[in-house]
C-alpha cells in the first residue's frame, strides 16, 4: 500500500474503495463509499481515520455515493483512448469484489439497502448500483470486464507465468501437514501495519518459517522475543517450536516479524519435492525465461504460511514484496484445506497495453486452489501481476478442516537481498525494493525507497536509490575495503 516514491500516486476512486473494502471488512460498501466521498472529501487517509472511529455504523444513503458507485461500475466504459492516458486501477476485480461484499453487506445492513434517495425506489440497490446503459448519454465502447476460469494447467501455463501441479504431494503427506499446520496455525499472528498513520490489521494470520539455510545469521532464540516482534505464541506451543532469530531485524510486507524453524521433518520432507519439482520446471522454462537462470538451483529456504479461517478472510490484490527475494523471484504455493479462489490480473502500466494501445487490464484470471495443489509462480508474475485470495466467494468445505485454508508459500530468501545488503534509508531502517511499473522511461528498473510510513505510520522520507547503483556501490566497497 505504500505509495511509490518514483512514481505518482494514482489513489482513484477505484483503488481507494478497494482499499477500504480489504481493510474493513466488517462495513457494507455503501457505507465505505458515502465515508470516503462525503465526510472524506475523497480522502482515503482521512476515510480510514473516520472508520476506524469506534462509533462507525449508520450510512445515510447519498446521491454522490450512488453515482459513484455507478460510475465505478460503469467506468468499465472507458474508451481505448481513455485507457491508455489514465490506466485502469484494477476496476475489474474489485467490481467482482463490490458485487459479492454487496450482496453480504445487503443482508448484513438493511439500513444500507434502502434506496429511499432514489428515483427507482422499486430496485433493489444491488441493481441500482449498476451501470445503467439506457441512462448513459453517450454509446461508447464497452471494455469487457471478465474473469476467465482457469483450470486445466495447460490453460493455465498459456495465460500466465504459472505451472500448476494439482495432487502434487502424495496424500498422507499433505494430509499430515495440513493436520500439523492447523495445530500451529493456533498460534500465527495477524499483522498490523500502518496506513496513512493508521494501524490495520490483516483479516488472515500468517507466518515464516525458514530453514537451516536461511541466508540471515540464525541463532536459536532463549529470551523473550524482542520487544517490536507482534507475533506471539502461547507458552505450550512456544516450548515445542524453536523460535529462530536473525542478526538483522526481518521485515515482511513492511512489518518486523519473528521467524520460526528451522524445518520439521514433515516441512522439510515438503520442502525437498518442492524444489525437485521447481527446478526441473525452470530448466524447462529457461529458454522462455532466460533471466530465471543466473542464480543456481531455487532453494526453498523460507516459506511464508497463511491461514484462512472462513469465506470472509483473504488478502488484498498484492504482489510479493521482491526485498529479499530479488527481482525475478519464483514463488511455489502448496494449497492445504478448503478450497479458495485465487485471483490475478496484470498490474496497469505501459506493460499492460498491447502495441496498437489497447488496454489488456480487462482480463482477470481465476484459478480454484484445491487441497493439495502446487502453483509455481515464475518470473515475471511478481513484476507483472498482481493476486489476491477472493473473499466472500462461496466453498465447500473439507473434510479435514470444514472452511479452512492454509497455504505454504515456498521461497528463495537470496543471500544478496539480506537486511546486511539492503540500504538504510534516512530513518534508518531497511528499505524497500520495488520495480517501476508505470513510468515508460524507467520501466522494469528496481529501486530502494523508505518503508516508514507502513512500519511505524510516520512519514516516509525520500531516499531513492536504484538497485544497480546500490550494487555497484556495494562492489566497489567490496574491491576497496576501508
Ligand atoms: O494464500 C495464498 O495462496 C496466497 C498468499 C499470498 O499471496 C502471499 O503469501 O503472498
Ligand atoms: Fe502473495
Amino acid at each position: 500500500m505504500t505509495s511509490n516514491a518514483s512514481e505518482p500516486n494514482e489513489l482513484d476512486f477505484d483503488f481507494q474503495l478497494a482499499t477500504l473494502l480489504s481493510v474493513f471488512e466488517q462495513h457494507p460498501v455503501e457505507l465505505l463509499c458515502d465515508v470516503l466521498l462525503d465526510q472524506a472529501e475523497g480522502s482515503l487517509e482521512r476515510a480510514i481515520e473516520l472508520l476506524s472511529a469506534p462509533s462507525v455504523s449508520h450510512v445515510e444513503n447519498s446521491p454522490l455515493r450512488q453515482t459513484r458507485l455507478t460510475q465505478y461500475s460503469g467506468s468499465r466504459q472507458r474508451t481505448t483512448a481513455e485507457n491508455k492516458h489514465r490506466p485502469s486501477s484494477g476496476l475489474e476485480p474489485t467490481t467482482t469484489r463490490l458485487q459479492e461484499t454487496r450482496s453480504e453487506s445487503l443482508r448484513n445492513s438493511p439500513k444500507c439497502a434502502t434506496t429511499e434517495d432514489n428515483d427507482n425506489q422499486d430496485l433493489p440497490l444491488a441493481q441500482l448500483l449498476r451501470w445503467n446503459k439506457a441512462a448513459s448519454p453517450t454509446k461508447v465502447p464497452r471494455r469487457v470486464n471478465t474473469v476467465v476460469n482457469l483450470v486445466h494447467p495447460d490453460a493455465i501455463a498459456r495465460q500466465l507465468p504459472c505451472v500448476m501441479i494439482y495432487n502434487f504431494l502424495p496424500k498422507s503427506l499433505a494430509d499430515e501437514l495440513f493436520l500439523n499446520l492447523l495445530q500451529e496455525s493456533r498460534t500465527w499472528p495477524s499483522y498490523q501495519w500502518y496506513l496513512f498513520e493508521r494501524q490495520v490489521t490483516s483479516p488472515s494470520t500468517s507466518t515464516l518459517y525458514a530453514d537451516h539455510d536461511f541466508p540471515w545469521v540464525i541463532h536459536k532464540e532463549d529470551s523473550n522475543l524482542s520487544e517490536h516482534s507482534v507475533d506471539q505464541a502461547t507458552p505450550e506451543i512456544e516450548r515445542d517450536q524453536q523460535s529462530f532469530t536473525s542478526n538483522g531485524d526481518i521485515y515482511f510486507a513492511g512489518r518486523k516479524i519473528r521467524i520460526r524453524g528451522p524445518y520439521n521433518q514433515i516441512l522439510a520432507e515438503t520442502r525437498r519435492r518442492v524444489e525437485a519439482k521447481v527446478n526441473e520446471i525452470l530448466s524447462e522454462h529457461l529458454s522462455t525465461y532466460p533471466h530465471m537462470s543466473t542464480h543456481g538451483p531455487w532453494l526453498a529456504n523460507a516459506v511464508v504460511a497463511n491461514c484462512y479461517q472462513g469465506s470472509a478472510q483473504g488478502v488484498g490484490w498484492h504482489n510479493d514484496r521482491l526485498t529479499n527475494i530479488g527481482p525475478f523471484p519464483t514463488i511455489a504455493s502448496i494449497s492445504l484445506g478448503v478450497s479458495r479462489q485465487f485471483r490475478i490480473r496484470r498490474i496497469p502500466g505501459p506493460l499492460s497495453t498491447t502495441t496498437s494501445g489497447d488496454s489488456i487490464t480487462g482480463q482477470t484470471f481465476n484459478i480454484s486452489l484445491p487441497h493439495n495443489a502446487l502453483l509455481v509462480m515464475l518470473p515475471p508474475m511478481q513484476e507483472e501481476y498482481q493476486h489476491t485470495i477472493q473473499r466472500h466467494t462461496p466453498m465447500d468445505a473439507h473434510p479435514l478442516s470444514s472452511d479452512t485454508r492454509i497455504s505454504l508459500t515456498f521461497r528463495y530468501y537470496r543471500p544478496e537481498f539480506t537486511p546486511k545488503c539492503t540500504p538504510q534509508c534516512h530513518c534508518g531502517l531497511p528499505c524497500q525494493l520495488r520495480v517501476v511499473t508505470k513510468r515508460e522511461n524507467s520501466l522494469g528498473r528496481y529501486f530502494y525507497f523508505c518503508q516508514a510510513d507502513q512500519q511505524h505510520g510516520k512519514d516516509k522520507c525520500t531516499f531513492f536509490k536504484w538497485l544497480e547503483d546500490h550494487q555497484a556501490d556495494l562492489a566497489s566497497q567490496t574491491n576497496h575495503p576501508s
